[in-house]
C-alpha cells in the first residue's frame, strides 16, 4: 500500500546518514529504520552469517508492514541483497561503494577506498570495480574499528583521528583525488576526513543516488505516498538508544527494541 512506510536497515546506527537523504527527498513518506548494533560490525563476518542477519531484519521490517526495504549498509547490500530479492516478494534497495563516478572523473588516475572487510572481499564490489578501475591506481583500505568506535559514542575520540590517519596516509602517498567512503557510518566521519585530508581531495559517498532510487523504484510500483501528511517517523536499535539519538538529532525518538 502507498501509505505504508519504507523500511531501512544497518548494522548499527550508520545507515542513518542514508534515512537522512531519503526524508529530505521523499519528506512525506514514513519510515521504520532498524539498527542491529548489537551485531555490529558486520564487515568481518562471513556472507553465511551477515544472511542470516539480513533475513532476520527483513523479517522484522516486514511484519511491520514495509512496502519497500532500503538494505542501508554497503556489507549486507553486497553479501546478502540476491539472497534477499530471490526470496521475498518486495522491492529492495541496496548500496555499494560509488567507485564508478570516482573512477569516471579522477585527473591523477588514484582514487582511495574506505569500506569494511565484507565489502571489500564480496563479489559484488570485485564485479563494479573491475568494470571501471582498469586504468586506476585503487588503494584499498578495510576500516578495522571505525564502526566499533562510532557505535560506542567516540566518533570524535583521539582513537578515531589515529585510525583516519594511518589508514589515508598511503592514500595521500600515492596522491589521490577522489576518496570514497564504502560503508553508511563513515559520512559521520566527514568532518574529520577534510580535517585530515588536503583540499582537493573529493570525498564521495551513495547516499543521494539511494534516495534518487529508492524514488524511481517507488514511482515504477505505484507506492509513492500520494497523502500530504505528517509521516511517521520511527527508529528501533537493540544497542545504545542514546548513541543513535545524538547522531541522529535529539527531534527524533529513538526506541529500544529487542530483536
Ligand atoms: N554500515 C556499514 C556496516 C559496517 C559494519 O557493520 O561492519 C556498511 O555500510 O558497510
Amino acid at each position: 500500500m502507498s501509505s505504508s512506510p519504507i523500511g531501512i536497515f544497518d548494522s548499527g546506527v550508520g545507515g542513518t546518514s542514508i534515512w537522512k537523504e531519503i526524508h529530505h527527498l521523499l519528506p512525506y513518506e514514513s519510515t521504520i529504520y532498524l539498527a542491529d548494533s548489537v551485531n555490529a560490525p558486520y564487515g568481518p563476518k562471513g556472507a553465511d552469517k551477515i544472511i542470516e542477519l539480513s533475513v532476520k531484519n527483513t523479517e522484522l521490517l516486514l511484519q511491520k508492514g514495509c512496502k519497500l526495504i532500503v538494505v542501508a549498509c554497503n556489507t549486507a547490500t553486497t553479501n546478502a541483497i540476491d539472497f534477499l530479492r530471490t526470496n521475498y516478494n518486495v522491492p529492495f534497495i541496496g548500496i555499494e561503494p560509488a567507485i564508478k563516478p570516482a573512477a569516471l572523473h579522477t585527473k591523477n588516475k588514484a582514487v582511495g577506498i574506505l569500506a569494511t572487510h565484507g565489502t571489500l572481499t564480496s563479489a559484488l564490489f570485485s564485479k563494479t570495480s573491475g568494470l571501471f578501475t582498469k586504468d586506476i591506481h585503487v588503494i584499498e583500505q578495510v576500516g578495522n574499528g571505525i564502526v566499533e568506535l562510532i557505535e560506542s559514542g567516540k566518533l570524535h575520540s583521539e582513537e578515531m583521528k589515529t585510525l583516519l590517519s594511518e589508514y589515508l596516509k598511503p592514500m595521500m602517498e600515492a596522491n589521490i583525488d577522489y576518496l570514497v567512503l564504502g560503508c553508511t557510518h563513515y559520512p559521520y566521519l566527514m568532518p574529520l576526513l577534510v580535517d585530515l585530508l588536503p583540499s582537493h581531495v573529493k570525498i564521495i559517498d551513495s547516499g543521494e543516488a539511494v534516495a534518487r532510487q529508492t524514488k524511481a523504484i517507488l514511482e515504477q510500483h505505484e507506492l509513492l505516498n500520494t497523502e500530504m501528511a505528517k509521516p511517521k517517523l520511527q527508529f528501533f536499535t537493540n544497542g545504545n538508544v542514546e548513541v543513535m539519538s545524538s547522531l541522529l538529532g535529539q527531534k527524533y525518538q529513538v526506541d529500544y527494541l529487542k530483536f
